[in-house]
């Protein structure tokens, strides 16, 4: 025996470091200088710390290490969300501000917003939702408290609802959506300010603002108003919405948003009796326009009953039907969409948008 005892010590770990990284590189379709800077030992313990929600994937990439050869029972996963820059000053807090937009209305952005923040939840991220549709607020009643009143410990902040580990704020919990209809543009978007500075949000990884549908004034006030991101565009197949689109990924390219990809909904119809797909409206032109806009398609999800009836109902989809496939497909676009803005630069000229997860 020496002089110290060392048996108060963790060994180093007898992981190949090098097969690690590969390993977690190949998992995700990336390269391993992208996923180098995730890995880091601390006294003894091998971390790799995602900075993107992927909770989901996490058995599947042990298993997939565990047949490398890397016993990935000592590895600790973590997730470490990096808040990316953004033309304003953060709003303490808030590590990153998605915008969801569409050109036209009724395409299911307010819909794929509360979905989305659900899936992001899911996938290991802390995440709110500020409901910006000052004309037209629906997340109160698809998150099923539109009769809920907000709580001020002071009179002038408020605390946002907490519905199923989502915390969201709305105009819809202020004031009967009539009066904020015969708002102007200034009222507006001085509201939108309050909602979103007054609001103790407390710690959010991802704060997922549903927006007014259209590319107007409004909007491009909004997107103004707040440190965004990145952008999500939200369409349907036919061609007008395309065309909306465009505007849409315009309108974000103007203020120098970037947008970290486009969402068809309502993409196909699935017959819930033979599963059998029709491609009501055309087929692919979410995909050409991604690709014709340097974008990325996140991903397409059908005209589907039970996004409606739960939407409708006031009932969480991803929380009342986990393992729906349809639920599998939300979480799928979230990861993407969460690894997009992982792998954004600092920079403006190094947004570098990553090929398709293959799991
Ligand atoms: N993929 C879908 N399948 C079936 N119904 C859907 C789907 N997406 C949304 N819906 C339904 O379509 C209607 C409109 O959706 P939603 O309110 O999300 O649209 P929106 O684009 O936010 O509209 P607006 O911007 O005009 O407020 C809702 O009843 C919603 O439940």
């Amino acid at each position: 025996m020496g002089f110290f005892n060392f048996s108060g010590f963790k060994k180093a770990p007898s992981i190949d470091m090098d097969k690690l990284t590969q390993g977690v590189a190949d998992f995700f379709a990336l390269d391993t200088a992208d996923v180098s800077g995730w890995i880091s030992v601390n006294k003894g313990d091998v971390i790799v710390a995602f900075p993107f929600a992927c909770e989901s994937k996490w058995s599947g990439l042990r298993e997939a290490l565990n047949a490398l050869g890397i016993t990935a029972d000592n590895v600790q996963f973590t997730t470490e969300i990096e808040a990316k820059k953004a033309l304003k000053p953060r709003v303490p807090g808030i590590k990153n501000i998605i915008a969801v937009a569409s050109g036209k209305g009724g395409v299911g952005k307010s819909a794929t917003s509360v979905n989305l923040a659900y899936a992001l939840m899911q996938e290991g991220a802390k995440v709110g939702i500020l409901d910006a549709d000052i004309y037209g607020p629906s997340v109160p009643v698809m998150l099923g408290n539109p009769d809920s009143h907000l709580e001020s410990d002071d009179g002038k902040h408020m605390f946002p609802v907490n519905v199923e580990g989502v915390y969201a704020n709305s105009i819809g919990y202020l004031v009967p959506s009539e009066n904020a209809t015969v708002w102007r543009g200034p009222m507006a978007s001085r509201a939108f300010q309050q909602l979103l500075n007054e609001t103790r949000w407390g710690e959010l990884d991802y704060l997922i603002v549903d927006m007014p549908p259209g590319t107007g004034d409004i909007q491009l006030t909004l997107s103004q108003a707040m440190p965004v991101t990145g952008a999500i565009v939200v369409t349907t197949p036919q061609n007008l919405a395309l065309a909306d689109a465009v505007k849409g990924i315009a309108m974000f390219e103007k203020v120098d948003v970037p947008v970290l990809g486009l969402i068809e909904n309502m993409s196909f119809y699935q017959c819930g009796q033979c599963g059998h797909q029709e491609h009501i409206f055309d087929n692919g032109g979410g995909e050409s326009l991604a690709n014709k806009y340097d974008t990325q398609l996140l991903g397409a999800l059908p005209l589907d009953t039970q996004i409606r009836q739960h939407a409708d109902a006031g009932k969480p989809l991803l929380v009342r039907e986990k393992d729906a496939a349809i639920s599998v497909e939300y979480r799928r676009i979230a990861r993407r969409l969460s690894l997009n803005l992982a792998m954004l630069g600092d920079k403006d000229n190094d947004n570098r948008i990553p090929i398709v997860e293959k799991h």
